[in-house]
């Protein structure tokens, strides 16, 4: 059970650590404090070292110099076990739960391998866990299982499992990236109440208004090194932004670019799922070349199985799908992507990029025997290289070499070699899931440029994401995916959060199917 400290304390801080991977010096003399009771945010761009902070602090990472402090002493967790046993808790972006199991077997799993919880008997540790529902709001059944749960709720399981083994200080990696806006509301409202319980709570985020209006003291990494700390009512979205990145950013500005001319539609497309219930339900919507359509839901909706018959990665059970007035729905991805299609997994590592790759052979893959790579057989290692830094230069990947492995980069710096690598290829039609997924305010600016510059030069999108400031800022038309089906399609000047939002959560209105 960790000791309270006083209100003025640090709980634990960073004191002068320096960490470099090779050239990179992913941190460099970073030191501060998290206090106790505090709700605090670390904010930076990209590839700007809070992982590795982060890292360092759980004993994932060593410092090459400097060191931790708990409580005011040095110490060196030896296992995330031993960051848990001490009070420390992470909620990743990727749960890490049994899909299977029950909540409460969820809890309770992670505890049997030790700490001061493992020997709690099962009805001891119900009683405590409806107790932490309780006062916290939780809203979850502790007998139901997991894969029948929302999002959010899983959120929450993750919540409940550090707060049943004490955690005092919780940090959470972009919480909200997969929420709807009314969970994000409630989580946030969670966490104040831990807050006033006397946890500590950090946030990393890229989502600047949700760090402002949330936190009490933010601080601001750029390059490795922690460059401004700010109190969050005497700042704004602009100044964290220039902090962030050294100069003023600008979004981008949405043009018209739909044309009349329909590139794909399809009519009724169905996917069967595993228990008979589809998981793709008669879905119908035409995209015009120069049009951005904007998919939200919940993740887990179907989505990606839509995606992916659309790609020719699942093989739909019913419908069709027209590409420039051809029928497409038993065509090869190969085949797809011949004929201009192009693909852009929220998936990353494991359908997007080769990890092992360097950024050149990421950024070529594919088009290795295209004219501008090959001749007569040979490659044309030159021209590659070229390729690949030029994207490096066009989209700020944050590299000290094309040569580098993928793996290296990275998480916002691995996405934008995703999208350089798509928009580069100039596809007639493009399907992108979570194409800012991780990725900094500048970086996000960058890549939202790049889709518009697309579509104003005629290329169709669909767009899945989870982020509807981000449909919002570039969808002519967003359609809201709920268990399947497309209930209802928000023209632009319609477009309305907490309409799509309630929709998301399958309160909308059915009915208008067709657009
Ligand atoms: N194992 C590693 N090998 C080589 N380089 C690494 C390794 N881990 C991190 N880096 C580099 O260290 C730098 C800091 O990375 P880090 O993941 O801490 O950034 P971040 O601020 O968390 O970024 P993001 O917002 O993209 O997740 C990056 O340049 C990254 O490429």
């Amino acid at each position: 059970m960790p000791t309270p400290v006083p209100a003025d304390r640090a709980v634990c801080s960073l004191r002068n650590v320096s960490r470099s991977f090779g050239p990179v010096k992913a941190l460099s003399d970073v030191s501060f404090d998290i206090r106790q009771g505090e709700f605090l945010a670390l904010i930076g761009e990209n590839g700007a070292g809070k992982s590795t902070a982060m890292g360092v602090l759980f004993g994932l990472v060593d410092p090459d110099t400097g060191h931790v402090e708990v409580g005011g002493t040095p110490r060196r967790f030896a296992s995330a076990r031993d960051a848990i046993d001490a009070g420390f808790g992470m909620v990743h972006q990727h749960f890490k739960l049994y899909p299977e199991l029950t909540v409460i077997e969820n809890v309770l799993v992670g505890n049997e391998g030790g700490g001061p919880l493992a020997r709690i008997p099962f009805r001891a540790a119900e009683a405590r866990l409806r107790d932490i529902i309780k006062t916290y709001d939780f809203r979850l059944d502790l007998q139901a299982t997991v894969a029948d749960l929302s999002v959010g709720e899983k959120q929450r399981v993750e919540i409940l499992k550090l707060l049943f083994r004490d955690a005092q200080v919780i940090f959470l990696d972009e919480p909200t990236a997969v929420l709807t806006p009314q969970e994000c509301l409630s989580l946030f409202d969670m966490l104040r109440r831990l807050q006033k319980e006397g946890a500590s709570i950090v946030l990393i985020s890229h989502k600047l208004d949700e760090v402002i209006a949330n936190a009490e003291r933010i601080l601001v990494m750029r390059r490795g090194a922690l460059v401004a700390e700010r109190a969050a009512e005497a700042t704004d979205r602009a100044e964290l932004a220039g902090l962030m990145v050294g100069a003023q950013i600008e979004a981008p500005a949405k043009v018209n670019a739909a044309t009349d001319r329909t590139v794909l539609s399809i009519r009724d497309l169905t996917v069967a799922g595993p228990s008979g219930k589809p998981r793709v339900d008669a879905v119908s919507f035409d995209v015009a070349e120069g049009e951005i359509f904007g998919i939200a839901g919940v993740s887990g909706n179907g989505q990606k199985a839509l995606v992916d018959a659309l790609m020719g990665l699942e093989t739909p059970t019913g419908g069709t799908v027209l590409f420039r007035g051809e029928e497409i729905t038993g065509k090869s991805v190969a085949e797809r992507r011949a004929a201009g299609i192009g693909y852009m997994s929220e998936d990353r590592m494991s359908v997007g990029l080769a990890a092992q790759g360097s950024i050149t052979e990421n950024t070529t893959a594919g088009r290795e025997h295209s004219a501008a790579f090959s001749r007569r057989g040979w490659l044309r290692k030159r021209a590659m290289t070229r390729h690949a830094e030029r994207l490096i230069e066009t989209f700020d990947i944050r590299t000290p070499s094309a040569q580098l492995h993928v793996g290296k980069l990275s998480g916002g710096n691995q996405q934008k070699v995703v999208v350089a690598r798509e928009v580069s290829a100039q596809p007639r039609l493009l399907l992108v899931e979570n194409p800012c997924w991780g990725v900094d305010v500048g970086a996000m600016a960058t890549i939202h440029g790049q889709l518009l510059d697309l579509a104003k030069s005629g290329c169709a999108i669909v767009l899945v994401s989870s982020d509807l400031e981000e449909l919002f800022a570039l969808s002519d038309r967003v359609g809201v995916i709920y268990e399947g089906a497309i209930g209802r399609i928000f023209p632009r000047d319609a477009l309305d959060t907490f309409a799509i939002g309630a929709a998301m959560a399958g309160g909308g209105h059915i009915g208008d199917k067709h657009a």
